[in-house]
């Protein structure tokens, strides 16, 4: 994108961030650097489906190694409990990480442990060094202050300089987010400063209709951020996991889909806001659904079948939009201005769920609008279903963000954690 080589502090007046360009000119040769990424990469077992998040971080990490310091990189993968396991160790990201370097990348085998003591000891000046899952410790994810602090203290230790560039989870006050750059000189990377480049032209300069879609799985997380688009989007389409509350709300049986059952009263208050704001609020008309999630290891056939989102059986789950609403969603962003997805359609991991995301991918690309796509996972549909390059032969998105809830409160006007911390 044309405007990357601004600095972090030209593109948002406000906000002063030191870049990590002005880190290196301090000097970081012989440093310790600690890199906050966000390596929370899908995985298949051990297996990365989409490296998008690794890929985006890398120039930074890149970058700091080139000017001889010593880079610890450290970042959480999916949701632990605060205490390891094995399911979602950040080891295939180490060799992963390896590969597009093109350089050895040292794992620590825990965060602040005597391997993680020991590894860091060890890295020369130009390294790189991984650490094991943040979220493996109690104190990351901690509501209690001074918990978070005592583990910030820890990381502390392992490190003389902060980088942080793990976009996707700015909107967490986590221990390695919000509480370690307060603890340590600290910068910003170059994947934030892209990212808040980008997002910030969709709060200043919105051409209309302003299309709003969300979806996905994270319906607790993502359901408060309506509340402030209802103010500014023209339009909202919900899919995925996220409008079975919806319509639940609004009198449907949904069976044994996702539901946030206490979220039903906030959810007929946005509906109702909607009307009376005049903002199309848009729901499935038509749903594929089974009695079982699919296999996504196998890819076993799943056969789901159609119904009208007013007619799910007691005993099905809805796993895409259907091909009725397919129709009408792509209808709703063909005049969009500019659009902002975050948000899969269905379980599009699974070929008999993924059509309802590739065709608000194809609505997204077929519009003239300002295209931006954001989040984990609906980065990775769009790149693993093929719509990453000049998909539609047409054109590309104009951005696609590392993070799906970190851009949404950004976009919100919230003050994000992750950034506030990396003020000067
Ligand atoms: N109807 C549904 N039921 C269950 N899971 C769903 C449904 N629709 C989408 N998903 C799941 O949502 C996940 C992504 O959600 P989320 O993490 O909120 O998105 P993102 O990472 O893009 O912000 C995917 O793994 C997808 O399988
Ligand atoms: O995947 C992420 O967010 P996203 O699904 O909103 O894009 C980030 O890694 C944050 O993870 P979290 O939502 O478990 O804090």
């Amino acid at each position: 994108m044309a405007d990357t080589q601004l600095t972090l502090t030209e593109r948002t007046p406000g906000v002063c961030m030191k870049t990590i360009d002005e880190l290196i000119q301090d000097g970081v040769e012989g440093k310790r650097v600690f890199v906050r990424a966000d390596l929370n990469v899908p995985l298949e077992g051990t297996t990365i489906t989409d490296d998008g998040r690794i890929r985006a971080v890398a120039p930074t990490i890149a970058k700091l190694a080139a000017a001889g310091a010593k880079v610890i990189v450290a970042s959480h993968l999916g949701r632990p409990k605060g205490a390891p396991d094995p399911q979602f160790s950040l080891a295939p990201v180490a060799g992963r990480l390896g590969e597009i370097l093109g350089k050895n990348v040292s794992f620590a085998t825990d965060t602040v442990g005597d391997s993680a003591k020991a590894t860091v000891a060890a890295t020369a000046n130009g390294e790189v060094t991984l650490l094991e899952n943040l979220r493996f410790n109690a104190g990351e994810t901690s509501k209690d202050d001074a918990e978070r602090g005592a583990f910030a203290d820890e990381l502390a230790r392992l490190a003389d300089l902060y980088v942080g560039d793990g976009f996707g989870a700015v909107h967490r006050k986590h221990a390695s987010v919000f509480d370690l750059p307060a603890r340590l000189p600290h910068a910003a990377g170059d994947l934030i400063a892209t990212e808040v480049g980008v997002l910030k032209k969709l709060t200043e300069d919105v051409k209309r209709p302003y299309v709003v879609v969300l979806g996905g799985a994270k319906v607790s997380d993502k359901l408060g951020v309506i509340d402030n688009l209802l103010e500014k989007a023209d339009r909202i389409l919900v899919g995925g996991g996220m409008s079975y509350t919806f319509l639940k709300a609004k009198g449907h049986e949904v069976g044994i889909s996702l539901l946030q059952e206490d979220q039903i009263p906030v959810c007929l208050e946005y509906l109702a806001r909607a009307e009376q704001r005049g903002v199309e609020f848009v729901l499935p008309v038509d749903v594929l659904v089974s009695a079982d999630f699919p296999d996504l290891k196998t890819k076993a056939p799943a056969n789901p079948e159609t119904v009208s989102s007013d007619a799910i059986p007691a005993d099905k789950e809805g796993l895409d939009i259907g091909p009725k609403t397919r129709e009408l969603y792509a209808a709703k962003l063909a005049d969009a201005g500019t659009v902002f997805w975050n948000g899969p359609m269905g379980v599009f991991e699974h070929p008999d769920y993924a059509n309802g995301t590739k065709a608000v991918a194809q609505g997204l690309l077929d519009s003239d609008g300002f295209t931006v796509v954001g989040g984990g996972d609906s980065a990775a549909a769009v790149r693993t279903l093929g719509f990453d390059e000049e998909a539609g032969g047409r054109r590309k998105f104009d951005h696609i963000s590392t993070g799906g809830g970190a851009s949404l409160e950004y976009l919100e006007g919230k003050t994000l954690p992750g950034l506030a911390a990396l003020e000067d």
